[in-house]
């Protein structure tokens, strides 16, 4: 299917029209065309390979950084086009926030990793990144658990809590979207709750965008799911998108069937 706008009762958040993307000669996403709506979550599913991060990435031109690679068509972000001569990729990563498999906590305090990018964007003033580091580890829910243990290593946290921290590090700097890559992978099934339950309470705000291989995670948390998978040369294209229980109930499409019956993949 190459045409997967929708007519969302809600705002469209991005909007991805006719994207190719190649890794050096290689095509990884052949003629992605979808809109993300905002305040919403949004999973992308699909077989390894398929190129489901290197969709994500797109969305705040982190693939920006891996050399070789070359961008055909538009991503739009509140109407405005991300890919132009005279966007501002730093402040497009501000609005577009990002959370990794494995958590990437910073070698420094649970403080200085919430306030690290606040700092960078020129805030100075200690009661008020006091007050952001407040509010971001209550977003998360970790305030109670870290309070009195602020200037210890964010190391000394475990993987769960480091995971909750990053997700409060990402909000510090208050995006307008975050994605999460796999953001769940490396956890317990406790934390992994913990952290869908947080998807569930931001996407009030936020625009949420998952990455998962999970799918009853998928399921359990999103509201809309695209499902992705590989053309004969590996490029990967975008099946189906649809409201998440269209998707695992009723499919439109024998492929997406298929992959969620668990018939390949
Ligand atoms: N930096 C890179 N250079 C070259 N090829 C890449 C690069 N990153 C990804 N690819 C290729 O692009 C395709 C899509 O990769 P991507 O990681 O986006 O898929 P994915 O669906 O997220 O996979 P997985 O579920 O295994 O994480 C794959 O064929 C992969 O080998």
């Amino acid at each position: 299917m190459d045409d997967q706008m929708l007519n969302f009762e809600q705002r469209v958040k991005i909007r991805a029209q006719a994207v190719n993307l190649y890794y050096g000669t290689f095509q990884a996403l052949r003629n992605v065309t979808m809109d993300i709506q905002e305040c919403a979550i949004t999973a992308i599913i699909g077989p390894s390979g398929c190129g489901k991060s290197t969709l994500l990435r797109l969305f705040n031109r982190m693939n920006d950084l891996i050399p070789g690679v070359r961008v055909e068509g538009k991503i739009l972000l509140d109407s405005v086009p991300i890919y132009e001569k005279n966007t501002d990729v730093a402040a497009l990563k501000k609005r577009v926030g990002m959370v990794f498999q494995k958590p990437n906590i910073f070698p420094m305090s649970v403080y200085d990793n919430i306030v690290f990018g606040p700092r960078h964007h020129g805030i100075k003033r200690t009661a008020e990144l006091e007050g952001i580091m407040e509010r971001s580890l209550r977003q998360v829910a970790l305030w109670e658990e870290v309070k009195d243990n602020l200037k210890k290593p964010a190391f000394d946290l475990s993987p769960g809590q480091q995971q909750r921290l990053c997700i409060a590090r990402a909000l510090a700097v208050e995006p307008e979207v975050i994605l999460m890559d796999e953001s769940c992978s490396a956890l317990d099934p406790e934390s992994t709750m913990k952290i869908e339950e947080l998807m569930h309470n931001l996407a009030q705000s936020y625009t949420i965008v998952i990455v998962t291989h999970n799918m009853e995670q998928a399921a359990r948390v999103s509201d809309m799911t695209a499902f992705m998978m590989m053309e004969p040369d590996r490029a990967g294209v975008l099946v189906e998108y649809a409201p998440t229980s269209q998707i695992f109930t009723n499919p439109k499409d024998k492929r997406t069937e298929d992959y969620i019956t668990g018939r390949f993949g």
